[in-house]
């Protein structure tokens, strides 16, 4: 067990981020992350574009795995194992901790399958129309969807299909739900429909959203990390985190000039 500086037990974290850097080949992206993520809570990552906010939430399912040129350094703690340890599968790691993308990416399957086909990889044994309806149902889309589950996913809205793409990561049961920018290609009403989704899943999952939208932070996370960039001398730029608290101490009283200047729309 690693032990915690903090009042916070790592029972109480789902993860713990100690001094997590990302370079894209010899470009340092962002340096010197720590983080704590409390278990069962919606966390928020908000700051000006090219800060680092997309490159530090795949650290956190090993999704910067996938690019070539990236590479971590420091640890990501999920309860006691570090997550880049050689004895972690990234697969099975990835089923754990489900990702939601920005644009949503139904497979061109129908809706059933959508939700069965993840499922069935992983070998689930039980009641698949069950595990599909109740998905669905968690995912606030089974009333639009149950008369047409044989249809294509991609005959759904923008809207529908993020709800279908957040129905599919809870299928394979994850505890955490990452979502990079989930409600960017979203109409206000679906952008709601999915906002009060996440309050009802944070009661089974830990929730890491990255958002252009400071009211969509403000209205949905328990905690917000304001990240930012700065010019580094080789002419490029590195983003860091300037400051991470409770959601509402962010937004009302942060400790950084950064991150009053950002809350209150002075840049960025
Ligand atoms: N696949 C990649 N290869 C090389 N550099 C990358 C890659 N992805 C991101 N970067 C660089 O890393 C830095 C951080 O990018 P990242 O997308 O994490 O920032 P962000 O804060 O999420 O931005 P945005 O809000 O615009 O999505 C940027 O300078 C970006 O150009």
């Amino acid at each position: 067990m690693v032990q915690d500086s903090s009042t916070q037990t790592l029972t109480d974290l789902t993860f713990k981020v100690e001094n997590v850097g990302v370079y894209y080949g010899s470009a340092l992206a962002v340096r010197d992350v720590f983080l704590d993520i409390p278990k069962g809570q919606i966390v928020a990552f908000i700051g000006p574009s090219g800060c680092g906010k997309s490159t530090i939430l795949r650290c956190f399912n090993r999704m910067n795995d996938l690019i070539p040129s990236a590479r971590m350094t420091g640890r990501i703690i999920y309860h006691d194992t570090d997550i880049y340890a050689r004895s972690v599968d990234p697969v099975e790691l990835r089923r754990r901790i489900g990702m939601v993308f920005q644009k949503p990416n139904p497979f061109p399957k129908s809706i059933y399958e959508n939700i069965s086909f993840g499922a069935k990889i992983n070998g689930y044994q039980g009641d698949m129309d069950e595990l599909v309806e109740q998905s669905l149902r968690r995912a606030a889309i089974w009333e639009e969807v149950k008369d047409k589950l044989n249809e294509s996913g991609l005959s759904l809205s923008g809207g529908q299909q993020q709800r279908l793409c957040i129905a599919r990561a809870i299928a394979i049961e994850p505890e955490v739900i990452l979502m990079d920018e989930p409600c960017s290609a979203l109409d206000p009403i679906s952008t709601l429909k999915i906002e009060e989704l996440m309050q009802e899943l944070k009661e089974q999952y830990t929730i890491i959203i990255v958002t252009h939208n400071m009211q969509q932070a403000s209205r949905v996370s328990d905690k917000t990390a304001f990240f930012n960039a700065e010019a580094t001398e080789s002419g490029g730029k590195v983003g860091y985190l300037v400051e991470y608290d409770d959601t509402q101490t962010i937004f009302t009283n942060p400790q950084q000039e950064y991150t009053r200047d950002y809350v209150s729309g002075r840049f960025g």
